[in-house]
């Protein structure tokens, strides 16, 4: 009789280690979060992660998605005659995806090609970081800037002036005191205020959790959290939002984030800055959206129902996309970036041999 029960014991033991490990690969659900509620998380893991990648799918994948860089010439090509503005996605994009969000800087080079095109090219960085964050990560005072994914944005106080031929003159630019902030979210700052504290101390046990305030929207990161918590994380960010019907939320790289349900997105905002530069009834303007993340698609539908312009992925990995084009990793959108301001002072040094 005892040795059955020690039997059925050692059994129920053994059984629950192995649900414990089939939770921890994915391949079962805890008590704790339906596999429903768990599943956008694990594809948002797949989709941040690199290794899984199967060349010959992203060959496939790039059949579609064509490299931004081996296609360079057909791009300058298509780009004869018209007025590009540049769009820039920062983490991911400008800077690598790192473990510690304070700590994604952006390469030297990387600032000092960003700073060329922006002198050849009116350029706008839109990130889904606070927009003072994102500045002081880029330091220019070329650019444009918008945050909380497009929801601040500091907007060129007159329109800028483009010459016929298509040069733009940022020397006047100066983002620090000529602009005029547009912040479509403002109502929500209380409400956001609370949820943040309210998510400080209820993820504090969950190690490796962070929550980060990007002003007019809220992350919080799971790329530092032990796989077998995220659902737990999930539902926890899932209840504190049940008491605020006026946010949703959204899946990025290991990170969920917290935005007021306003329609307004990063592909608003590409429209806003195209207004604001006077640039946005141009029949011949040509922007070129370039980021890796979710969000970002919503600029690429904006430049595809435009009918113009160049969205282009930054993927290492095949992705659902309303990209044209695509580049691998950020070192190959620096290539991009300093060919592209290249390309445009050899086309007016050439102009101006032609008429000089
Ligand atoms: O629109 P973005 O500029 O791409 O901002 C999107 C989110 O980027 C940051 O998180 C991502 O990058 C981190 C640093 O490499 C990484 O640790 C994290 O896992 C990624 O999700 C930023 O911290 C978030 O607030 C932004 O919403």
């Amino acid at each position: 009789m005892n040795y059955m029960f020690l039997l059925l014991v050692t059994f129920k033991i053994i059984k629950k280690k192995l649900t414990k490990i089939q939770e921890a690969m994915g391949l079962q659900t805890s008590h704790t979060a339906s596999k429903q509620k768990v599943q956008p998380i694990l594809k948002s893991m797949e989709e941040a992660s690199d290794h899984k990648a199967n060349p010959s799918s992203y060959e496939s994948w790039m059949v579609r998605h064509p490299s931004a860089l081996r296609h360079f010439d057909r791009l300058m090509k298509g780009a004869t005659g018209k007025r590009i503005v540049v769009f820039l996605d920062y983490d991911g994009t400008l800077s690598p995806i790192v473990n510690n969000p304070d700590r994604a800087f952006m390469s030297d080079e990387m600032r000092a090609v960003v700073c060329e095109v922006a002198k050849c090219f009116p350029t706008a960085i839109i990130s889904g970081r606070s927009r003072d964050k994102v500045k002081a990560f880029v330091k220019l005072s070329n650019v444009y800037y918008a945050g909380s994914h497009g929801m601040d944005i500091m907007a060129p106080a007159k329109p800028v002036v483009t010459s016929s031929n298509g040069k733009h003159d940022n020397t006047a630019l100066n983002t620090t005191d000529d602009g005029v902030p547009f912040q479509p979210a403002k109502k929500f700052l209380p409400a956001i205020r609370e949820i943040l504290t309210v998510l400080e101390t209820k993820i504090r046990d969950i190690q490796g959790a962070r929550v980060e305030d990007n002003g007019f929207s809220i992350s919080v990161h799971f790329r530092q959290v032990q796989e077998e918590n995220y659902g737990i994380l999930e539902e926890m960010v899932k209840s504190v939002l049940e008491n605020f019907p006026d946010f949703c939320l959204n899946e990025g790289k290991k990170v969920l984030e917290i935005r007021p349900s306003i329609k307004w997105n990063k592909g608003h905002a590409l429209e806003y800055f195209l207004d604001t530069l006077g640039l946005s009834s141009s029949s011949n303007i040509l922007p070129v959206y370039i980021g890796d993340d979710r969000t970002d698609e919503d600029a690429f539908k904006v430049i595809h129902s435009r009918g113009q312009g160049y969205p282009i992925i930054v993927s290492s990995t095949p992705r659902d996309t309303q990209a044209l084009y695509s580049l691998r990793d950020p070192s190959e959108v620096l290539i991009f970036l300093s060919r592209l301001a290249k390309w445009r002072k050899i086309s007016c040094s050439s102009r101006s041999l032609n008429f000089g």
